[in-house]
C-alpha cells in the first residue's frame, strides 16, 4: 500500500516537471522569438542610422526621415517638426527645390504662422496611447489618428530645434511600459545631423551670398554659368548674360561718403532684381558691377530686358540724410544660341559670354554711359566644331 502511494507521488511529480518544463520552454522559445525581433530592428535602427549620417544636405535627411523611416521601424506615420524662426530652413529646403509646404509630415514653425510658443513641443519624450487633446498637433496632417505614439523633442546644446512624432495604428507599438531610450538615441542622432546639415547649409549659403547686398556673388556666379550653359545646350535653350557698371559711381563716394555709395550699391542690387524672373541668376561681380544669367533667353528679349533695367535705375532715387541721388548704369549684353546636333566646341562658351558682354559694357562707357551695348551671338553651327560671333 506504502509503495503505490510512494508511486503515485513520483508519477505526478514528474507530470509537474515535465509541465514545468514545457512552461519554461514556451517561455524560452518566445524570448528567443523576441530577441530575434529586436536583434532584426537593431540592425534596421543601425542601417538607418548609416544613412542619415551619411547624408550632407537637409532636404536628403528630411526625406529620408519622412519617406524611408517608415519602413524602418515599422511604423504607419512619422512627423518632424523644425523650429524656423527666421525662415532660414524653409529658404534652405525651397533653394534645394523641396516643396516643404505640400510635405507631409513636415511643419516649420516659424514667426508668422505656426509658432513655437502656440505649438508647445514638449521637453520630455513620451511614448503610449494617442490623446487627441494632448498630441493632435503632432499628427494634424494625417486623417486616420495612430493608436499609440513616441514623441520626443529634438534637442541640441539645450536648444529645440524641433520634435520628432512616430504613429502606429496598433495599440501595442508603443505601449507605455516600453523604455524612451530607443526614441531619445533615434533623437539625438537626428539632432545631431540637424544641427551639421544647418551649419553646413549656412556655410555654403554665406560663402555665396555678398555681405552687403544679399544678393549672390561672383563665385556662385562662377559656379552656375557652367551648369546653366550645359542645361541650356542639352535643351537648346538660348541664355544671355547682362554686365552692368554704375555709371561715375566713385563720385558718389567721393562727394557724399562711402555709406551714402553702400546704400546706392544696395538699392541698385534691389531695382535689378526686381525686373528678373526668380530663376534668373543675379550677382554682385566685384565693385559697382553686377552680372545676370537669363536661361531660355535670346538676344532679342535680353536687349529689351536690358533696357527696362536701364529705366528702373534711371528713375531710381535712393533718399539718404534727407538728400537724394540719382544713378545711371551701362549695360553690355552677350547670348549663346546652342544647335542641333552640333559637334560641341572647344571653346569656353561660359568665359566667351562674360568677355563678350564685359566687351560690350565698356564700349557702352565709351559710348557716352547710360545705354546698353549689344556684343552679340555666340552660335554653333551644324556639324562644326567652331563658333562664330554676331549681331541683328
Ligand atoms: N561705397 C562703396 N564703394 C565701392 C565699393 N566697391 C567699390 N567701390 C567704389 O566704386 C568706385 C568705382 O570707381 P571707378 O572704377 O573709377 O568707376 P566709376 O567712377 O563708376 O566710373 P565709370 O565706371 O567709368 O563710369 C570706386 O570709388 C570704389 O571705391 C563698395 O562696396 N562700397
Amino acid at each position: 500500500m506504502l509503495q503505490s502511494v510512494d508511486l503515485h507521488r513520483e508519477i505526478t511529480l514528474e507530470n509537474d516537471l515535465n509541465t514545468d518544463l514545457i512552461v519554461l520552454q514556451s517561455h524560452l522559445e518566445s524570448m528567443l522569438d523576441r530577441a530575434k525581433i529586436n536583434s532584426a530592428y537593431l540592425r534596421k535602427f543601425q542601417a538607418f542610422e548609416m544613412r542619415l549620417l551619411k547624408l550632407n544636405s537637409l532636404s536628403d535627411m528630411v526625406e529620408h526621415l519622412l519617406d524611408d523611416a517608415k519602413d524602418y521601424f515599422d511604423i504607419d506615420m512619422i512627423g518632424l517638426c523644425l523650429v524656423d524662426e527666421k525662415g532660414e530652413i524653409a529658404a534652405i529646403l525651397s533653394e534645394a527645390g523641396y516643396d516643404c509646404r505640400s510635405k507631409k509630415g513636415l511643419t516649420l514653425l516659424d514667426s508668422k504662422n505656426k509658432r513655437v510658443s502656440t505649438f508647445g513641443i514638449m521637453s520630455r519624450p513620451y511614448i503610449g496611447a494617442f490623446n487627441n487633446a494632448k498630441y493632435g498637433n503632432y499628427f494634424s496632417d494625417v486623417e486616420k489618428k495612430p493608436a499609440s505614439i513616441a514623441v520626443t523633442p529634438l534637442t541640441r546644446r539645450d536648444t529645440i530645434l524641433g520634435s520628432l512624432s512616430l504613429g502606429s495604428y496598433q495599440i501595442d507599438r508603443f505601449a507605455d511600459t516600453m523604455a524612451t531610450d530607443f526614441v531619445e538615441h533615434l533623437a539625438s542622432i537626428v539632432g545631431i545631423c540637424l544641427e551639421n546639415n544647418l551649419n553646413f547649409e549656412t556655410i555654403k549659403r554665406t560663402s555665396f551670398v555678398d555681405g552687403l547686398t544679399g544678393i549672390n556673388n561672383r563665385r556662385f556666379f562662377e559656379q552656375r554659368i557652367g551648369e546653366e550653359v550645359d542645361r541650356c545646350r542639352r535643351n537648346l535653350d538660348p541664355i544671355s548674360c547682362l554686365f552692368l557698371d554704375i555709371d561715375f559711381f566713385k563720385v558718389v563716394n567721393d562727394k557724399l561718403g562711402h555709406q551714402v555709395g553702400d546704400k546706392v550699391l544696395c538699392e541698385v542690387a534691389n531695382a535689378i532684381k526686381a525686373q528678373l524672373r526668380s530663376n534668373d541668376v543675379l550677382a554682385r561681380y566685384g565693385g559697382e558691377e553686377f552680372v545676370v544669367l537669363l536661361s531660355n533667353i535670346d538676344e532679342v528679349m535680353v536687349l529689351e530686358i536690358a533696357e527696362r533695367i536701364l529705366k528702373t535705375i534711371r528713375s531710381l532715387t535712393v533718399i539718404l540724410d534727407g538728400s537724394s541721388i540719382s544713378v545711371t548704369v551701362s549695360i553690355g549684353v552677350s547670348t549663346y544660341l546652342p544647335a542641333p546636333s552640333s559637334i560641341p566646341s572647344e571653346c569656353d562658351i561660359p568665359s566667351m559670354l562674360v568677355k563678350i558682354a564685359d566687351a560690350a559694357l565698356y564700349k557702352a562707357k565709351r559710348g557716352g554711359r547710360n545705354r546698353v551695348e549689344n556684343g552679340g551671338v555666340i552660335s554653333e553651327k551644324s556639324g562644326i566644331d567652331k563658333v562664330s560671333v554676331a549681331k541683328i
